[in-house]
C-alpha cells in the first residue's frame, strides 16, 4: 500500500504520458469494461496507466513495438501470471502464458526447428489444401455453420501436422471436442472479473472446506481438461508409432525411434499442445471477417474472382503455388488481416527488468500491450483505414504499398506467434478456394450489417508481479454477428467441391 501511495523515489525518471492517477487507485475509473485498444488509441505512440501500483504500458506504434519488443526482447519477453488460469487451470506450462526462461527457450526452438523450415512447411501444404477442400464440402452441405466449419478446418490442420491425427468427419470427434473444451474453460478463467483469485492471488492459498472456494474446484476441472487435452493426443501417436501405423507428424519426429527423458516428453507433448491450444481458433476470427468483408464490399470480392477465373481457370482449386500469381487474391488476404484484428491488444508481454526508454521509467513486472488494432488503424500508415481495400497493398506508379500488416497481427519480439507462416498459408488457401468456387452476399432477410467487432484481448491486470493478477481475458475479438448468403458459384463449382479429397 505504501509503495503505491508514496510519490516517486527522487531522481526517478517519469513513466511514460498517460491520463491522470488518482491517489491509490490510479487510473482504475479510466480502464472501460470493453475494448480499451479504442480508449488508449489517441493516448500517443507510447502510454502508461496504472492501477492500484501496477503499471501498464500501451504501445500504439508499429515503431514503440519494435523499439521495445523486438530491440529489447530480452527483458520484455515475459507473460503476466494469471492466477485462475496459469498456475490452477495449469496453462502456465502452455507456450502462451509458459513464463520466459530456459524452458520456454527450448520450446521455441524446437517450435522453430519446424516452422522455420521452408521444406517443412511445403511438405504440409498438401495435406492443408486437402482439409481445405474439405471445409468447402461441409460448406456447400450446411452455409449456416460456416463458423463451425473453420474451427474445425483450423483443428484438423493442426492435429494433423502435430500429431498426424485426422479428425472424424462425421459426429463429434473426441480431440476437437477436447481442445474447446479446454479453451472455453481458458477464456472463462480469463474472463475479466470472473474470479476474485485473479485479482486476490494469495485466496488460492485457502482450504477447500473455505466458504467461496469453489473457484479451486473448478481449477481442478479446468486443468484435468487441459491435461487431457494434451495427454490423450500423445497416447495415441505412442500407439501409432508401436504399431507402425503412426503418419509423420511433429509428434512423431520428436518421439520416433528416441528415448525421451522425463521431462524432454514433458516438452515434447506440451509444445504440440499449446501450438493446438494457439491454433485452433484464432483462425476463426480471421475467416469470419474474410466474410463479413465480402458482403459489404462485394465489388471487391467480384475482382479477385475474375483474377482467379483468369488464372485458375475452372479445372481445379487453387493451389498455395498460385499465390505469386495472384495478387489481388493475396492482396484482399492482407487487408482482412488489416481491417479486423482478431487479436487487438494482442497477448500482452511483461518486463522482467527496469527499463529507461526515452527518459521514461517503465518499471520491473510491467504489462505491455501491442495495441496491434491501433497500428491497422492508424491514419498515418492507411489511408481511410476503416474502409476495406486491398488496392493499397499493390505497388503502382506513384505510390508505395502500405505496410504489411502480417508484420504486426502477429505479435512482436521472442513472443511472435510460432504458427504464423502455417496461419498464413491456411488463411490464404481458405479465401482463395472459397472465392474460388462460392458467392457470398448479403441475406435480405437477415438484420443489418454493422462494422462492430466483439470485444477481446487483455483488458487490465493489477497488482505487483507474482502477486499479479488481473482482469485479463484472452478471448478473441470476434466480428459482430452477421448473416449472409453462401451458394455455389455455378454447376462446374459444385462439381469441383464433390471431386473426391485427394492428398
Ligand atoms: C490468423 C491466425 C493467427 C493470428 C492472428 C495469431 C496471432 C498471435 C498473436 C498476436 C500472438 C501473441 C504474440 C505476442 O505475444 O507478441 C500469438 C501467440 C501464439 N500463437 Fe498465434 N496467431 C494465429 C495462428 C496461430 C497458429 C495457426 C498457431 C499454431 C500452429 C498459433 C500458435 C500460437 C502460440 C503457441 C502462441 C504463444 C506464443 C508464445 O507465447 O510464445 N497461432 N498468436
Amino acid at each position: 500500500l505504501a509503495y503505491t501511495l508514496l510519490p516517486r523515489r527522487r531522481g526517478t525518471p517519469p513513466p511514460p504520458p498517460g491520463p491522470r492517477r488518482l491517489p491509490f487507485i490510479g487510473n482504475l475509473l479510466d480502464v472501460p469494461a470493453e475494448k480499451s485498444w479504442i480508449k488508449f488509441a489517441d493516448a500517443g505512440d507510447i502510454c502508461s496507466i496504472s492501477i492500484l501500483g501496477q503499471q501498464t504500458t500501451i504501445l500504439n506504434s508499429a515503431s514503440a513495438a519494435r523499439d521495445l519488443l523486438d530491440k529489447k526482447s530480452s527483458i520484455y519477453s515475459d507473460r503476466p501470471f494469471v492466477v485462475m488460469a496459469g498456475e490452477l487451470g495449469g496453462w502456465k506450462d502452455a507456450l502462451g502464458l509458459m513464463p520466459y526462461g530456459d524452458r520456454y527457450r527450448r520450446l521455441r526452438r524446437t517450435a522453430h526447428s519446424f516452422f522455420g523450415s521452408p521444406k517443412i512447411m511445403t511438405s504440409f501444404h498438401p495435406l492443408e489444401k486437402q482439409e481445405v477442400h474439405k471445409f468447402a464440402k461441409r460448406l456447400m452441405e450446411k452455409p449456416t455453420d460456416f463458423a463451425a466449419h473453420i474451427d474445425k478446418t483450423a483443428g484438423a490442420t493442426i492435429l494433423r501436422i502435430c500429431h498426424g491425427y485426422q479428425v472424424k468427419e462425421d459426429g463429434e470427434d473426441d480431440f476437437l471436442a477436447l481442445g474447446s473444451t479446454a479453451m472455453r474453460q481458458f477464456s472463462q478463467a480469463t474472463s475479466p472479473g470472473g474470479f476474485l483469485v485473479n485479482a486476490i492471488p494469495p485466496l488460492r492459498h485457502l482450504p477447500p472446506w473455505v466458504p467461496g472456494t469453489a473457484f479451486l474446484a473448478l481449477g481442478k476441472v479446468f486443468k484435468e481438461t487441459l491435461h487431457r487435452m494434451v495427454d490423450e493426443p500423445l497416447e495415441w501417436v505412442k500407439e501409432q508409432i508401436a504399431t507402425g501405423t503412426a503418419q509423420p507428424s511433429i509428434l512423431y519426429h520428436l518421439l520416433e525411434g528416441k528415448k525421451l527423458t522425463e521431462e524432454e516428453e514433458f516438452e515434447a507433448k506440451w509444445l504440440v499442445g499449446s501450438l493446438y491450444a494457439g491454433g485452433a481458433h484464432t483462425t476463426l476470427a480471421t475467416i469470419s471477417a474474410f466474410f463479413k468483408a465480402m458482403v459489404l464490399y462485394p465489388e471487391v470480392m467480384a475482382k479477385a474472382q475474375r483474377e482467379i477465373d483468369s488464372v485458375v481457370g475452372d479445372g481445379r482449386l487453387p493451389k498455395l503455388s498460385d499465390r505469386n500469381d495472384l495478387p489481388y487474391t493475396s492482396a484482399l488476404v492482407l487487408e482482412v488481416y488489416r481491417w479486423h484484428a482478431g487479436g487487438p491488444t494482442a497477448v500482452p508481454h511483461c518486463l522482467s527488468e527496469d527499463d529507461i526508454h526515452n527518459g521514461w521509467f517503465i518499471p520491473k513486472g510491467s504489462i505491455v500491450i501491442a495495441n496491434i488494432w491501433k497500428m491497422t488503424h492508424d491514419p498515418r500508415v492507411y489511408t481511410d483505414p476503416m474502409v476495406f481495400n486491398p488496392g493499397r497493398f499493390i505497388p503502382c506508379e506513384n505510390k508505395q504499398p502500405e505496410m504489411d500488416p502480417t508484420d504486426l497481427v502477429f505479435g512482436f519480439g521472442r513472443r511472435i506467434c510460432p504458427g504464423r507462416v502455417l496461419a498464413e498459408t491456411s488463411v490464404w488457401l481458405i479465401v482463395a478456394t472459397t472465392l474460388a468456387v462460392f458467392n457470398i452476399s448479403c441475406d435480405p432477410d437477415g438484420g443489418e450489417i454493422d462494422l462492430d467487432q466483439t470485444p477481446g484481448i487483455v483488458r487490465c491486470v493489477i497488482g505487483p508481479r507474482e502477486r499479479q493478477t488481473g482482469k485479463l481475458t484472452m478471448q478473441l475479438s470476434l466480428p459482430s454477428p452477421f448473416e449472409c448468403l453462401i451458394e455455389p458459384r455455378s454447376a462446374r463449382a459444385v462439381e469441383l467441391i464433390q471431386a473426391d479429397v485427394q492428398l
